[in-house]
């Protein structure tokens, strides 16, 4: 077991190799909310199961023809214990354990490495200052509203695998209340969705977000949210294709976006391995 962050979207990660020590009935809903309680668990905004994909029952599911292209699974669970399509910070971090747990040599990542996700198939490389991923195009589906308290903020609803609805906004980011999940139209997003509320800092270059994450709540960053939000800031500039610099209140991130694609780079760290006790199992 470790725990470890990207830009301080933390994650308890469990190494499975074989899909033998966290099979799904031992890694159920609620042993991943006690995992990721802050005071009587490890803590974390979601869990990261690093398993191969054959071990995983629904990962044919979400690969199809690529599921032989895809050795290594990223079976990510938001921290109420949800399952989520694609969580960009994660799937670095995932990156990240593979190669130091010894499960994946250095030179692999020289390329990008394809990973399964619930989302499809995501290419994962190293990079000189931490990993890169190439995301898939940003995909919008709608314009929505956020309502939080005090205030209401009109958005563009976007698909980077799962939903976001990204909403830029002239308030100062740092004043908005994201202390409960913003209220959103279930039409638009049937399945929940992640708000990101957006400064543009420097048009079509330069952004900062906060977000508040379904099945989780506000946290100190989002890998898919920064895509989402860089996209909607190139359009707002009238430039679709760029590069942004994505501050998050636990760092910073960079996005490409172009023609074709999404290219999200940013840092991964593991900070301890150890084991649970089994006292703490038990309990
Ligand atoms: N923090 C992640 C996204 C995790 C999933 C999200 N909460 C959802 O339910 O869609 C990221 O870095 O992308």
């Amino acid at each position: 077991m470790l725990v470890g962050h990207g830009t301080e979207n933390d994650f308890v990660v469990l190494p499975d190799p074989d899909g033998t020590r966290w099979p799904e009935d031992r890694l159920d809903a609620a042993m991943v909310r006690r995992l990721c309680e802050r005071r009587s668990g490890l803590g974390g905004d979601g869990v990261l199961r690093v398993v191969r994909s054959v071990h995983v029952p629904d990962a044919a599911d979400a690969l199809g023809a690529d599921l032989d292209r895809c050795e290594w699974f990223m079976d990510h669970r938001n921290a109420d214990g949800s399952l989520a399509e694609m969580c960009g910070n994660g799937i670095r971090l995932f990156l990240h354990v593979l190669v130091t747990e010894g499960l994946l040599d250095r030179s692999a990542c020289a390329d990008g490495v394809l990973v399964g996700t619930r989302g499809g198939p995501r290419r994962v490389g190293a990079a000189a200052d931490g990993y890169w991923v190439d995301m898939g195009p940003a995909r919008p589906f709608g314009r929505g509203q956020a309502e939080l308290p005090g205030t209401a903020l009109p958005g563009r609803a976007v698909s980077m695998g799962n939903p976001h609805l990204v909403c830029l906004t002239d308030t100062d980011v740092a004043t908005l209340d994201l202390t409960t999940p913003p209220v959103v139209d279930p039409g638009l997003f049937p399945d929940g969705v992640n708000v990101e509320v957006v400064n543009v800092l420097a048009a079509g270059a330069h952004i900062r977000l906060r977000v508040s994450e379904r099945g989780v709540g506000e946290t100190r960053s989002c890998g898919t949210g920064a895509c989402a939000a860089a996209w909607a800031a190139l359009e707002d500039a009238g430039t679709p294709t760029g590069t942004v610099a994505v501050d998050v209140p636990g760092g910073r991130l960079t996005v490409q976006v172009d023609e074709r694609t999404t290219v999200l780079t940013g840092p991964a760290v593991v900070v301890a391995a150890g084991e649970l006790t089994a006292e703490w199992l038990a309990g």
